[in-house]
């Protein structure tokens, strides 16, 4: 029973050890068939081999087993199908013979179901054979006249037997197994590899050993060498890049670049990423040079800025962008007002004009773009966020007021972002207005009128009644001229965010100035921090519009989220590329502020002087009255350390407040401030913006500082701060220690680290240091308020009952 086991199971090995494969019918049957075949004693043909591993077997040791009614194993349905009945019967002592279940039992096309047949089968069987083979043998002795002899073996005759060996009316299966001839001329590859699915049959045969000396003793295969491809002529590669990689770009082994680097003293495996260094060493030692490729970085949107990417050849000339700047009531509003009114650009007729922070004047055909900034502040604002749209600025002036410390803070603002400045004196109707006095009062800030010699562009007008007006236009087209703008509407659309803000119904609203390529209604752009898709445009008129030029002041829907003005936006190839931009801008931008460190500052000016190798240390200058602004101005100007020196971008009289703050923000100026403090709100701005601000009260001290910081040896700066205030009371004179002051600490306290200021009926008799500090017996490290002490001063042995002690300590002073 325990062997019947071992058979049944899926112990595929020790049941085909078990059961020996056949390669001819069981003696059995070739007795029976000798016998039907009128007595000769001849055995069925050799070549007819019995099926290997389909066919079914007969198990060993299977003598005794119990049967069942003449079917194999009990299953009635299919032992005995495709065998004479008489196969099933043990009668002959043979064991069994087992069929697999899967096999179907039915009779195939062109298969003699023998299960019908029954006895006569196998005398039939060898009948046709012999009649088969004396046919063949008769074909062979005549000379084949149409076909070889071998053809017939293929015949679509209707019956099977008369067919070449091995195949037979048994259908072949008894020649090489069931369904050897299905199998072999099926593909068998399923999965669309192009390689065969392995069978089992496949296995390679013989011992380990046997194999292993078979191999050994097989001619050996010559290993294939590797075409040698030559070297790149430049080996472009990324910092990050290991073996491998630089393998294929190499064209060389990995083994062979490792072996190299061993050879230059760099360990390393082909996986592990290479420096800058190590791959440049690599290439050098290859002999050939190494690149860094660059890649794109997508969140840069300044690139797009660049003017060297512009195509000369699609230039074209562009409307000048105007800011108006000046003192508070000289004008500005009055003249926009009048240039909104008189020169609106042609097609707005009847339209209705809304505030966007911009907007186009036309005079004789051409157009001049106005930016209606609420003030220098803003102006400057965009400055520092990298919009330097501003091409022209006009200076207003009211000629019955003259120059205000708004309109040198104007001059400045524009002389720090370049822009070439149109004086227009304003108010000249006006009784009073004492133009020639302006002009006068501005040479002194450099603004020279032509007529003198210099090349600044004075317009008298007056904005309220229109007088002069078109020829401050003109002389704003004859600069533009001379600026020679001009811009390339045929690339994605770039510019600037003029202002945005959040509007209840239709999300982030943005006034945006296209500076190059032309603008469309769908465009996909990234905004500062933020991306969107271009939903609607309309122009001042609130008009809407499908597409706007360079120099052309839109407002926009569609952002994500609404942007800062002065903000650039570019647009992008697709939705998804603008996204991935602003996501990143976005958290860059949040980075930055977590790292933000100040502008320039006193303590760092040194550093920063060395890292963005400075030419100038911006300064802000403040101070109380004109005097001290222009000594400060002029000692400051005199400093020079290795070449670098100090460039005051702004000086007044007055506090400091936010445009100071702002202008030097925009250009990374400290400002100092000389008997003046700062406004609240400029100090606010100021800390936020992380401005350095300076306060002295003697100009040597500023000029020391500054000069100090840009040499790097700037001090730090104590402050004496007064922790207590002591009353001798009486003296103890000791031999060994001299003698000790018993005091009392009537305020504060006293530390073993504080110096002493000893104070005689209001002198200071001496100041120095603590040298012992007691409670009785004990030293302690410090006396608060109430308690009686005794101490003694450092080289100083002269107290007196009734002297007053200030205990102070030397506190420094943080960089505000
Ligand atoms: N007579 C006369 N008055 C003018 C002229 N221009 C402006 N004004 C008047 O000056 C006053 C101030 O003018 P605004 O245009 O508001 O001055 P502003 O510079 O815009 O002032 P802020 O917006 O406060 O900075 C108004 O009452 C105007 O009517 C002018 O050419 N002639």
């Amino acid at each position: 029973m325990a062997e019947e086991k071992k058979f049944s199971g899926s112990n595929r090995k020790t049941r085909k050890m078990a059961v020996p494969e056949r390669k001819e019918l069981p003696a059995s049957q070739r007795r029976h068939a000798a016998k039907l075949a009128d007595g000769a004693a001849k055995p069925a043909s050799p070549a007819r081999p019995r099926p290997k591993s389909n066919g079914p077997r007969k198990e060993q040791g299977g003598q005794g087993r119990p049967q069942n009614g003449g079917n194999n194993g009990g299953r009635p349905g299919q032992s005995g199908s495709r065998r004479p009945n008489n196969r099933s019967n043990n009668s002959t002592g043979r064991p069994m013979i087992r069929e697999k279940k899967s096999w179907s039992t039915k009779p195939r096309e062109g298969q003699i179901n023998y299960s019908e047949k029954k006895d006569d089968s196998l005398k039939e069987y060898v009948a046709e054979n012999k009649r088969a083979k004396e046919a063949a043998a008769k074909k062979a002795a005549k000379p084949a006249a149409k076909k070889p002899a071998a053809k017939p073996a293929v015949s679509t005759t209707a019956k099977p037997a008369a067919t070449s060996e091995g195949k037979g009316r048994f259908g072949g299966s008894l020649a090489s197994g069931g369904n050897s001839q299905r199998n072999n001329t099926r593909k068998r590859n399923t999965n669309g590899t192009g390689q065969q699915t392995p069978r089992r049959n496949d296995k390679p045969h013989g011992s380990k050993k046997a194999r292993r000396i078979a191999a050994k003793q097989a001619p050996k295969k010559q290993p294939t060498v590797r075409k040698e491809q030559p070297l790149p002529e430049v080996l472009e590669y990324k910092v990050g890049m290991n073996v491998q990689d630089l393998s294929k770009l190499l064209h060389r082994d990995t083994a062979e670049i490792i072996k190299k680097l061993f050879l230059l003293g760099i360990v390393t495996n082909q996986n592990q990423s290479l420096d800058e260094d190590t791959i440049e060493i690599l290439a050098a030692d290859y002999g050939i040079e190494a690149k860094q490729k660059e890649e794109e970085d997508l969140a840069d949107i300044d690139r797009f800025f660049d003017d060297a990417a512009v195509n000369e050849e699609n230039l074209e000339p562009r409307a000048p962008v105007v800011t108006i700047m000046g003192h508070v009531d000289h004008g500005k509003t009055t003249l926009l007002d009048y240039l909104r009114k008189t020169n609106v650009t042609a097609g707005e007729a009847g339209g209705i004009t809304q505030h966007i922070g911009a907007y186009q004047a036309r005079l004789d055909g051409r157009l001049i773009t106005f930016l209606d900034t609420p003030g220098h502040a803003a102006f400057t604002e965009m400055r520092a966020r990298g919009a330097n749209i501003t091409d022209i600025t006009v200076l207003v002036v009211a000629a019955d007021d003259g120059v205000q410390p708004q309109t040198i803070e104007a001059i400045n603002h524009a002389k720090a972002a370049g822009t070439p400045i149109i004086v227009a004196v304003n108010k000249i109707d006006k009784e009073g207005a004492n133009p020639d006095q302006v002009i006068n009062q501005l040479m002194a800030y450099d603004l020279v009128p032509e007529e003198y010699g210099g090349s600044t562009i004075f317009v008298k007008i007056s904005a309220k009644m229109g007088q002069n007006v078109d020829q401050l236009l003109e002389m704003i087209l004859l600069e533009a001229d001379v600026l020679e703008l001009k811009a390339d509407p045929t690339v994605p659309a770039r510019g600037s965010v003029i202002e945005a803000r959040l509007d209840k119904g239709r999300g982030p609203v943005s006034t945006v100035l296209v500076q190059q390529g032309t603008l469309h209604v769908g465009d996909p752009v990234v905004v500062g921090n933020t991306y969107g898709r271009i939903r609607t445009m309309q122009n001042e008129n609130g008009q809407d519009i499908k597409e706007a030029k360079p120099a052309t002041p839109v407002q926009i829907t569609g952002l994500n989220e609404v942007p800062s003005a002065g903000d650039r936006f570019v647009v992008m190839a697709d939705e998804k590329s603008a996204r991935a931009a602003g996501e990143e801008r976005a958290k860059r931008a949040r980075e930055e502020v977590r790292n933000s460190s100040s502008v320039v500052t006193l303590d760092t000016l040194f550093n920063t002087m060395a890292e963005k190798a400075m030419k100038s240390v911006p300064v802000v200058v403040k101070a109380d009255v004109q005097g001290s602004v222009e000594a400060l101005v002029g000692s400051l100007k005199k400093i020079e350390v290795d070449g670098v020196k100090v460039d005051v971008v702004h000086a007044a009289v007055g506090a400091i407040n936010e445009s100071d703050v702002s202008l030097a923000e925009a250009s990374g100026a400290l400002i100092i401030g000389f008997n003046v403090r700062p406004t609240p709100f400029a100090k606010n701005q100021a800390q936020a913006d992380k401005i350095d601000m300076r306060f002295y009260s003697v100009i040597y001290d500023a000029i020391d500082d500054v000069t100090a910081a840009m040499k790097g040896k700037l001090e730090p700066v104590y402050e004496e701060k007064v922790i207590g205030e002591i009353e001798v009371k009486e003296l103890f004179k000791f031999s060994k220690v001299g003698t000790i002051a018993g005091a009392t600490v009537e305020e504060g306290k006293i530390t073993k680290d504080s110096k002493v200021r000893i104070v005689r009926d209001g002198t200071v008799v001496f100041d120095g240091e603590l040298a012992s500090l007691q409670r009785g017996k004990d030293a302690v490290n410090e006396v608060k308020f109430g308690y009686d002490f005794g101490f003694t001063v450092n080289k100083f042995n002269d107290i007196k009952p009734g002297d007053h002690v200030e205990a102070y300590i030397m506190e420094e002073v943080k960089p505000k």
